[in-house]
């Protein structure tokens, strides 16, 4: 799938494993000079859950942004089934499949539930001859939101005003959003930020839904979240990897477990 290739630092970077959808080599993202990212090597495989983890300040979000092209790294790449995407601008990199949602709110609070869905179906054709969207073609689009909405939660809401929506449900309505592109990779930063027990119960179930048939990564702090959803996970310290693979593993290792899970791992 992929061939071996010269890192930024000149050393041949083995080719990934034959299921890795994505994957970040040798990838370093300086700040003034600072390392929020430092030589960070990782393989996302196709249809799993991964997630991103490690204490404030570890590079999570620095990581999530180089993944989707929000940033540019210093120095290394980012593949996409093989293909290197850390050179296009993000909305190409959504055009081969890989999709985010943000931590801050992308919801557009003075629409409907259904209408900030439709204007994120509309935007891959962004042609000024198509501003007059054919009727045929809404109907087609309103059936499409409407399925995304089911698949998030949100059928019953189509035209309540995003901003009238609980912190829970604008979270299912953005991954709603995230979900317009069909992504094969869809990122999560930090799907429960906010909730309380009952919300976090309803991310948990959608999160798995919507991971069906897809690739998830998803930035998260809320550890028995993790427990639940993630496949494998991936533990970040001072921006570099400092282990990653399933979560049992992981949860067991001792650097693991001075840097970051403390008692939580002897639970
Ligand atoms: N634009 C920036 N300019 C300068 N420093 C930055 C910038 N973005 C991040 N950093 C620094 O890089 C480091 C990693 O930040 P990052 O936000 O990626 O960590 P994080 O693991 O997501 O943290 P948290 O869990 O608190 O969200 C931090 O020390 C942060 O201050």
């Amino acid at each position: 799938m992929t061939s071996p290739s010269s890192s930024a630092h000149g050393a041949a970077v083995p080719p990934a494993a034959l299921d890795t959808i994505l994957e970040a080599r040798h990838l370093v993202k300086e700040f003034r000079g600072f390392r929020a990212t430092n030589d960070v090597t990782l393989g996302i495989r196709e249809g799993e859950i991964h997630a991103i983890i490690g204490p404030n300040g570890a590079g999570k979000t620095t990581l999530f942004n180089l993944l989707s092209g929000f940033l540019k790294p210093t120095s290394g790449e980012v593949r996409l089934s093989g293909e290197r995407i850390d050179t296009l601008p993000p909305h190409q990199i959504v055009r081969r499949g890989l999709s985010r949602s943000f931590q801050i709110s992308s919801v557009f609070p003075t629409m409907t539930v259904r209408e900030n869905v439709l204007v994120a179906l509309q935007s891959p054709t962004p042609l000024p001859h198509q501003f007059w969207t054919p009727l045929s073609r809404l109907d087609s689009l309103n059936d499409q939101a409407d399925r995304i909405l089911t698949d998030v939660g949100l059928a019953d809401a189509p035209t309540r005003l995003a901003a009238d929506l609980s912190h829970g449900e604008k979270r299912q309505l953005e991954i709603g959003i995230s979900l317009t592109q069909n992504p094969k990779v869809l990122l999560l930063d930090e799907p429960t930020s906010g909730m309380g027990s009952e919300g976090v119960a309803r991310v948990i179930d959608l999160v798995r839904q919507v991971a069906r048939g897809r690739t998830v990564v998803l930035v998260e702090h809320n550890m028995s979240v993790v427990a639940e959803l993630a496949n494998r996970i991936t533990v970040l310290q001072y921006g570099s990897v400092l282990a990653s693979g399933v979560y049992d593993d992981v949860r067991r290792d001792p650097r693991v477990i001075e840097a970051y899970l403390g008692d939580e791992a002897h639970a």
